[in-house]
């Protein structure tokens, strides 16, 4: 049988090889680096979006280039919380965590999350690992320091700070071709046996950071970083290092530990981070594949920034 195709079939087969083709210099460029994906905000609590999330990762991995996950999961928290009848809040952008608090935090994030992340991730090919930053000494940290919000003074209890990375599990996994998928709880290194609350925003600047990454990626629920929350005309596409720092005091909730993130991450020499609207399908690859990339990037002041990183990296015992 000889089947004819019309004029429309060839317009969009020459429309689909324009978009592959496009890809083409940015799979060269990233090939075998390391690229930190934080997967957070809307694709996490929409099955269509959370399906397309684990597509675009495994897609890039077949590519040649090598994600690394850190995942939020403040939704699904919050759900658990609501159903065990304990209350509570956001500070600064941060969860003023009790121990109560706490459990539900780690039974949450490395218990459900996580291993829901993995599992989408493997209906395509058996290569995520789940990791804790609890697992391997891949995290440490030490209890944040309070923050302000209108001139009062918060305690967030269980809240950490990262103070050292010890990369080699997630580089271990990387090695073996596999892709590590990282819950942000770290143990409090002055307090043994207690486990700390990291954002996971801090914890993928962190690991980007120790990490060497070419880039990080910040999925959200808006289009990007805003001047002037919430003016929609004020949606930056491109900044510096230096002018993102000049505007972390004028920032609000979750955009502080975010953006604190990206400074961490290009203070280390990470080349650069971009904040994508998760709410788009396949994001992440249109992101890091196509020209134009999509929402806020940022990115170092000169090629030749000095280095800095105020966490320690670990080398191998
Ligand atoms: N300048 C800003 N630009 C964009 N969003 C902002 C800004 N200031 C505050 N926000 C808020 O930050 C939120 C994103 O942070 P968060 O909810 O913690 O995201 P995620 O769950 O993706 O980690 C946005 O939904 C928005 O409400
Ligand atoms: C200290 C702190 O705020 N921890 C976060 C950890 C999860 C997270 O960061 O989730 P999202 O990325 O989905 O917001 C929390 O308890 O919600």
């Amino acid at each position: 049988m000889t089947i004819i195709r019309n004029q429309d079939d060839f317009n969009t087969a020459a429309a689909k090889a324009e978009v592959l083709v496009e890809s083409l210099p940015w799979m060269k460029k990233f090939r075998d680096k390391i690229i930190v994906i934080k997967f957070g905000g809307n694709a996490m609590v929409d099955a269509a979006l959370f399906q397309a999330f684990a597509e675009d990762v495994v897609y890039l991995r077949y590519a040649g280039i090598k994600p690394v996950i850190v995942h939020g999961g403040g939704p699904q928290i919050n759900e658990m919380l609501g159903r065990l009848g304990i209350e509570s809040e956001f500070q600064g952008g941060y969860r003023v965590t009790t121990p109560e608090v706490m459990n539900v935090v780690r039974m949450v994030l490395t218990g459900v999350v996580n291993p829901q992340l993995v599992d989408a991730i493997n209906q395509h090919a058996p290569l995520a690992m789940g990791i804790s930053g609890e697992d391997g000494g891949l995290l440490q940290a030490a209890p944040a320091a309070p923050v302000m919000v209108e001139n009062t003074t918060i305690d967030l209890g269980l809240v950490g700070e990262i103070t050292r990375v010890r990369p080699d599990a997630v580089h271990h996994i990387l090695e073996n071709g596999m892709i590590p998928v990282v819950s942000s709880i770290a143990p409090n290194s002055a307090h043994p046996g207690q486990s700390l609350n990291i954002n996971a925003d801090t914890a993928a600047g962190a690991l980007a950071a120790a990490l060497g990454a070419e880039k990080l990626v910040m999925l959200t629920d808006v289009a990007g970083l805003y001047a002037a929350w919430p003016d929609p005309a004020s949606l930056i596409s491109s900044l510096t290092l230096s002018e993102l720092q000049e505007m972390l005091p004028s920032l609000a909730d979750g955009m502080i530990p975010k953006m604190r993130a990206c400074v961490t991450a290009l203070s280390a020499g990470v080349q650069k981070a971009s904040i994508v609207d998760g709410r788009v399908p396949h994001s992440v690859l249109l992101e890091i594949l196509t020209n134009n990339g999509i929402g806020t990037e940022i990115v170092p002041d000169t090629a030749a920034a000095p280095r800095t990183s105020s966490i320690a990296v670990i080398p191998s015992p």
